[in-house]
């Protein structure tokens, strides 16, 4: 599919509108319960608007989950996300022998493809209902290890390193927000996500099927991101979150066109001892009669540099002080990363893929209830 024609698919602007009331998937419906989630504004943050700053960060305090509404500055980062639905769509159309050859697992790796139920999901051992490729950002800007790809990746690494610049000063402009608001020594956190510098941040296409009617289970378990900012674009639901709280149900994330959803990752929640929310989320079969489409969804994952260790941050009076008697792992962000995203791959842990405790990230801080 050429680039040029791949603005459309299945009478869905891939800008998330609906084109035509017969062909393309069913709007979100009004029916299900749907998570608060705050909607703030780029152009206001990046110009430092006071009020904007304080909804930012209650929202990274109280769930860890926010919209961004990019419209306008973040216009050439929404036309990117256009092109890489259309990219993923080919993608996925390859032979399943092609796209199998990208998968590193066994290279200790979890940059390339993941297949079809290659993950645990739950204690019982159900797997996944998706495929994923995960686009190394050190391969794209030639810091790392340069990892064979399929063409219809290799032709677009320009468009690649146009998202993954993107997102990256986006989620630089946050870490600065955060990074003032917390007390910290001026560029602490934007120091530790450096562009040119080793880390696990990548980019990642899914691709979740439609399921049997009578048969519809969890496409993505339940997580915590790994990292530290999560920069996600959904056009179909799918998505939910466990919000705060003992008695809290699990809610939907409606997509909103123009928009990304933001989250922040164990990263966060460790450099600041809980203080901001990594919190749970999981994909299951889009509500309604979305549930009859392909879900495809694009992400950009933000991690800390892979020396950084998954620590709380010294410097700053606002972060809590552990507990008595409570010590932080002597892990760097890359052990916990590959430890976190290849410990549910069934084909090289066996039976401790189920192990589940050994994998946790920061879920148990996000399930603490207030
Ligand atoms: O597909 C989505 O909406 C979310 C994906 C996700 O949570 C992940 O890949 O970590
Ligand atoms: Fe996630």
């Amino acid at each position: 599919m050429a680039t040029e024609t791949i603005t459309q698919t299945n009478g869905v602007h891939l800008n998330g509108s609906h084109t035509n009331g017969t062909s393309g998937p069913p709007p979100f419906p009004d029916d299900v319960p749907i998570a608060p989630l705050l909607i703030l504004s780029f152009e206001k943050l990046r110009n430092n608007d006071t009020e904007e700053i304080k909804r930012l960060i209650r929202a990274c305090e109280d769930i860890g989950f926010f919209y961004l509404d990019l419209r306008g500055p973040g216009d050439d980062i929404l036309e990117d996300a256009d092109k890489l639905f259309g990219v993923g769509e080919e993608l996925y159309d390859l032979p399943l022998e092609e796209k199998q050859k990208y998968d590193f697992m066994h290279k200790n790796s979890y940059f390339g493809y993941k297949g079809f139920g290659a993950n645990v999901v739950d204690k019982t051992g159900r797997t996944d209902r998706n495929e994923f490729y995960n686009v190394s950002k050190d391969d794209i800007f030639g810091v790392g290890e340069k990892l064979p790809a399929p063409d219809v990746l290799e032709n677009q690494r320009s468009l690649f390193k146009s998202f993954m610049q993107s997102s990256h000063g986006i989620i630089t402009m946050i870490l600065n927000q955060l990074n003032t608001h917390l007390d910290l020594p001026p560029d602490t956190l934007p120091n530790l996500h450096r562009l040119q510098r080793s880390s696990g941040d990548q980019v990642r296409i899914i691709k979740a099927p439609p399921q049997p009617m009578d048969d519809r289970q969890t496409t993505l378990g339940e997580h915590t991101d790994f990292g530290s900012v999560t920069i996600l674009f959904n056009r179909l639901g799918g998505l939910q979150v466990l919000p705060p709280g003992k008695d809290s149900e699990w809610c939907y994330v409606k997509p909103l066109p123009g928009h990304a959803i933001i989250n922040l990752g164990d990263a966060m929640a460790k450099f600041t001892n809980g203080l901001l929310r990594s919190n749970i989320h999981r994909v299951v079969s889009p509500p309604g009669k979305q549930g009859e489409y392909t879900r495809y969804s694009l992400v950009y994952f933000s991690r800390p540099e892979n020396e950084v260790l998954m620590k709380r941050l010294e410097g700053s009076n606002k972060i809590p002080q552990l507990a008595e008697g409570e010590v932080d792992e002597e892990i760097n962000a890359k052990d916990w990363i590959i430890r976190r995203a290849l410990g549910h791959r069934h084909a090289i842990n066996k039976e401790k893929a189920l192990d589940f405790e050994s994998f946790q990230g920061t879920e148990r801080l996000s399930r603490r209830a207030y």
